[in-house]
């Protein structure tokens, strides 16, 4: 009797379990755009054959770019990574993206990020990030940190930004003089961690020492944390990867430890010393200003904060920087562009100290740079998810910035004449591309609150930097020569040709494989 009862429910339960996973693998979302799926693994293999077809490490971006295109390049396409990873839909139209980062009745400060992405983020942002938090508990953040991210406190930092510049340059000129390969990736972290650590925290953080002895404790820290995400080539779950959560959660305290001191020691200075706060412009200082009583709650949200930005605000814009000037060095109408606007705003002397002296005698230069900022603008990477209700929604910047609807024929090339407005202004929206479709700081309430830094910071690296230096791109990506030894242009794209092009791998978020390994000339 037992027996025939126990096959019977064994076979109920089988059945159920059969039935649902059908639903699941071919009704729930078959009303998307999608790939054959399978009953067992969903998109997962699929998934895995595209990324196999990739180019060795390369990003899990670009094995979604090949999905859309070989599926049509639809709005939206759905991919299934259950049990893995969540259902995800892959938006590549810029108008639902844009529907989907609007507030609305029932996502009024816009929808929830994915908690897989969140999670995974945790120990470089802290649990209260403003990265992370909705409704009520963002705004209040974003309304006491916003006013630090204004252009008229920003443009204040061009001295502080010159300053960290003038170190990079010297690291450039003693690689010039070795001639030796280097990566540009790691330069432009350094120097883009000491400027945010100015302009949040008023905080030298000693990033630009190549001994690593004398480094700064919290740079240090960071760029070890940020080591320990190497290597994750998608979103895992944290049972499968316990040790390397551990160990993130160790770094990630003693970074805490580190900020505290600061947020403690900088209230001390405007409410008890009253040191600083006739000058007291920096982030956090702006943020402190109207604490009265410094709790540890208020300490550890804070702290949570100063950590997002601080990643928030080196990561992109050093990846910004590296791609900028290997583009230009590829792309001689631009860079003779670029060379002729400077030489008309600054003056024909490119010497570092002409530069700072001039920049600092008219800051506001640094906001007259309509083809820098068309450079900017047509090389600010991608990356990154945001997700709401049961299925993610994944608004792919990839595929968005190369849809041809949007940017015609040269969807895919570097054009920076695409971004220049009749009228001569700064260019997105002014131009025939629709506002929505260029998105890489987002869009709606949710934007990147440091979208403005990151460009004040790049125009002043770039003028700086790009007329000084010849910078000659190493392995991947490097130019393809005639037999005179010259690299070969191609004309219709007005850029050298390539041996292989370079790619993107995940490194936390999206950069150069190589490092963008360079070798620099002072010219
Ligand atoms: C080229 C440089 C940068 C790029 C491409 C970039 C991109 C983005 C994007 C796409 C988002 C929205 C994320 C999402 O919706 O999930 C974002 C948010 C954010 N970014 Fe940036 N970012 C850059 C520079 C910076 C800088 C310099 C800071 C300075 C601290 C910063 C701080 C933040 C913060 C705090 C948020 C969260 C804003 C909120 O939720 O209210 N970013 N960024």
């Amino acid at each position: 009797m037992v027996v025939p009862l126990l096959v019977a429910a064994t076979l109920v339960v089988f059945t159920i379990f059969y039935r649902k996973l059908r639903y699941i693998r071919f009704r729930q979302y078959a009303h998307i755009p999608q790939h054959p799926t399978s009953l067992l693994l969903g998109h997962l293999k699929l998934f895995g054959e595209f990324m196999k077809r990739n180019k060795p490490n390369a990003h899990a971006d670009l094995a979604i770019v090949s999905m859309n295109r070989a599926l049509g390049r639809p709005p939206l396409m759905f991919i299934d990574m259950r049990p893995i990873n969540d259902p995800m839909v892959v938006v590549g139209d810029h108008e639902i993206a844009d529907q989907l980062t609007k507030a609305s009745k029932i996502f009024p400060t816009s929808p929830p990020k994915s908690s897989r992405s969140l999670e995974r983020l945790l120990y470089l942002t802290g649990q209260t990030s403003i990265f992370s938090q909705h409704n009520e508990e963002w705004k209040l953040l974003r309304k006491r940190f916003s006013p630090g991210f204004a252009p008229q406190y920003l443009i204040t930092f061009v001295p502080e930004i010159l300053d960290k510049g003038l170190i990079f340059l010297e690291r450039l000129d003693s690689l010039s003089k070795t001639e030796d390969t280097f990566s540009l990736m790691s330069l432009t972290t350094r120097l883009t961690f000491d400027v945010i650590g100015k302009v949040v925290m008023e905080t030298d953080l000693d990033a630009q020492y190549y001994d690593q002895g004398k480094i700064g404790e919290l740079v240090d820290l960071f760029e070890t944390l940020l080591d320990a995400y190497n290597g994750e080539r998608f979103n895992l779950p944290w049972w499968l990867t316990i040790r390397k959560v551990r160990r993130r959660a160790a770094l990630s305290n003693r970074i805490t430890s580190l900020l505290q001191a600061i947020v403690r020691h900088k209230h001390a200075d405007l409410h008890e010393t009253g040191k600083n706060t006739v000058n007291a412009r920096s982030v956090l200082s702006l943020g402190l200003q109207d604490i009265a009583t410094l709790t540890p709650d208020i300490v550890d949200e804070t702290c949570d904060q100063l950590r997002t930005f601080l990643f928030a605000g080196h990561d992109t814009t050093s990846i910004l920087l590296s791609w900028v000037f290997y583009e230009l060095s590829r792309t001689p109408h631009a860079l003779r562009a670029v060379h002729a606007e400077l030489n008309n705003l600054l003056g024909p002397d490119s010497s570092p100290a002409t530069v700072r002296a001039r920049l600092l005698e008219r800051v506001d230069l640094v906001q007259q740079m309509p083809y820098i900022s068309a450079v900017i603008t047509t090389t600010t990477p991608t990356g990154r998810h945001r997700a709401c209700d049961t299925a993610g929604f994944w608004l792919h910047r990839s595929i968005i910035h190369t849809d041809p609807k949007a940017y015609g024929d040269t969807a895919d090339d570097f054009v920076p004449e695409r971004w220049l407005a009749d009228d001569n202004s700064d260019a997105v929206g002014q131009t025939a591309i629709p506002a929505s479709a260029w998105r890489p700081f987002e869009r709606g309430p949710r934007n990147c609150i440091g979208q403005e830094l990151a460009n004040i910071e790049a125009r002043v690296i770039i003028a700086l930097a790009v007329r000084r230096y010849d910078f000659i791109k190493v392995g991947l990506g490097e130019f393809a020569l005639d037999e005179g030894g010259r690299p070969k242009l191609d004309t219709k794209k007005g850029q050298y040709k390539v041996t292989e092009e370079l790619y993107t791998t995940r490194q936390v978020t999206s950069k150069p494989v190589d490092g963008m390994k360079m070798r620099v000339k002072v010219v």
